[in-house]
């Protein structure tokens, strides 16, 4: 459920209506909602409170906005960040330096210490090449960095091939069959205090089953490590709840997520931790755009719209369907390709696609925008950057700027040899 709805005809985002937002802030426009936001975020905390020790971390990738991380971080969640800046990002939002667990294959040398230096909760390692710089750079600066190692379980995720993080060939994690010793021998070095294991199969799962396979690899691993002696107090369980794109399509419930947790877990006797981020923000967001014009096909209209590929990149990138509604209802339905201005086929968003019918000067939406979406936005045909709105009621508030193609050629220089 969320906080986009119709009132005498009109979309509504909670009391606002999204004409005054295309209006005051012009088109195309993120458009979240705080009520959904904080909805989530509280069903997902309530959900796993059924667990002894279980702490959140926001997927900062899934939507790094400030004030969306403003939001999580006043419901209680640190934050799970992919690089230096996403660490600033959460610092700025707020979110505690030990709430914050660093993931990623590519941590750069920079990173590494800018993470020691401010101090967060805990680094997933994602290779013992990783772990010895790690604890080579913090023995130097006279820091213990607080690890885990992350795993490869080699467990299909049942979802799209580009976003799937746990079989044997992704580039994610440690092998499984190496992960005991690896842990064994960065567990020796100074610097680092190897604390546990780290999982994450990919992202957008429609069902439970290959998480709780992953899940209960993870388990024997545990037991495989503590047997070598070490220790293991945190397992960090990652994200990967997919949400429905498609009305009416049913996903797991953070409910029955949890309780398949804790069955499966029940004699670890550690601290969990969570790196949900689409089903958390997937829904509180969607892309306000308008019809450019209806253009004639040869079998269906383009419906041509102000937003594109380089706004929205999951059609393009992994053939994503998002649902398209008209901010206007109306009896009239029409079968459409709905398509944006960039120069390239792939900027399509749907095909024959039976929506509202539209023209030239009329609102739309993509609901469940509020992930992947304003993140993966580039300036592809020097279009300007999205402005970001966050409403809360009946109020509204522009969170990011419109950053204009203009602003942009201002940073660039053309060296005087030329
Ligand atoms: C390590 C890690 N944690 C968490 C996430 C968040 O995943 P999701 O948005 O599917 O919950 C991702 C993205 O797939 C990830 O790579
Ligand atoms: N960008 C992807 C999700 C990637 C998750 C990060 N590991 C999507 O839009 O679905």
């Amino acid at each position: 459920m969320d906080h986009f709805t119709y009132r005498d005809g009109l979309l509504h985002a909670e009391d606002v209506p999204l004409t005054q937002i295309a209006q005051e802030v012009g088109t195309p426009v993120y458009v979240y909602s705080h009520a959904t936001l904080s909805r989530h975020a509280n069903i997902f905390r309530d959900a796993l409170s059924i667990l002894p020790d279980a702490r959140c971390a926001f997927a900062v990738k899934a939507n790094p906005n400030l004030a969306i991380l403003r939001v999580l971080q006043a419901h209680g969640f640190g934050a799970d960040v992919v690089s230096a800046g996403e660490m600033q990002r959460a610092l700025a939002a707020g979110m505690a330096a030990q709430d914050i667990v660093f993931s990623g294959v590519g941590k750069t040398h920079a990173e590494l210490l800018a993470a020691l230096d401010a101090g967060i909760g805990q680094f997933n390692i994602e290779s013992e090449e990783e772990g010895l710089e790690l604890a080579r750079l913090a023995a130097a600066r006279g820091r213990i960095a607080q690890a885990a190692l992350r795993i490869n379980p080699d467990v299909s995720a049942g979802t799209h091939d580009k976003i799937s993080t746990g079989k044997a060939e992704n580039k994610f994690g440690v092998p499984y069959d190496a992960a005991a010793e690896i842990y064994a021998r960065l567990a020796l070095l100074p610097g680092l205090h190897m604390r546990g294991l780290a999982v994450h199969i990919g992202s957008q799962l429609a069902s439970l089953a290959p998480l709780e396979a992953a899940f209960v690899r993870m388990g024997g691993l545990m037991a495989a490590i503590r047997a070598l002696g070490c220790s293991v107090t945190h397992m960090d369980l990652g994200g990967g709840i997919g949400v429905p794109y498609r009305y009416g399509e049913s996903f797991p419930d953070p409910v029955d997520y949890a309780q398949m947790i804790l069955r499966v877990t029940r004699d670890w006797g550690v601290t969990l931790m969570f790196e949900p981020g689409r089903v958390i923000a997937g829904n509180a967001g969607v892309l306000l755009t308008r019809v450019i014009r209806v253009k004639q096909g040869v079998v269906h209209p383009f419906v041509v719209v102000d937003a594109a590929m380089n706004d929205l990149a999951r059609p393009a990138l992994y053939d994503a369907w998002h649902d398209f509604v008209p901010v206007r209802a109306g009896p009239a339905r029409m079968t459409a390709n709905i398509v944006g201005p960039v120069c390239e086929s792939s900027d399509t968003f749907a095909m024959a696609r039976d929506i509202t019918a539209l023209e030239a000067g009329d609102l739309a939406v993509f609901r469940t925008a509020g992930a992947y979406g304003a993140t993966m936005a580039n300036t592809y045909n020097s279009r300007a950057l999205v402005p970001e709105v966050l409403v809360h009621e009946d109020r509204f508030a522009v969170v990011a700027d419109r950053i204009e193609p203009a602003t942009i050629l201002a940073a660039e220089r053309v060296p005087d040899w030329l």
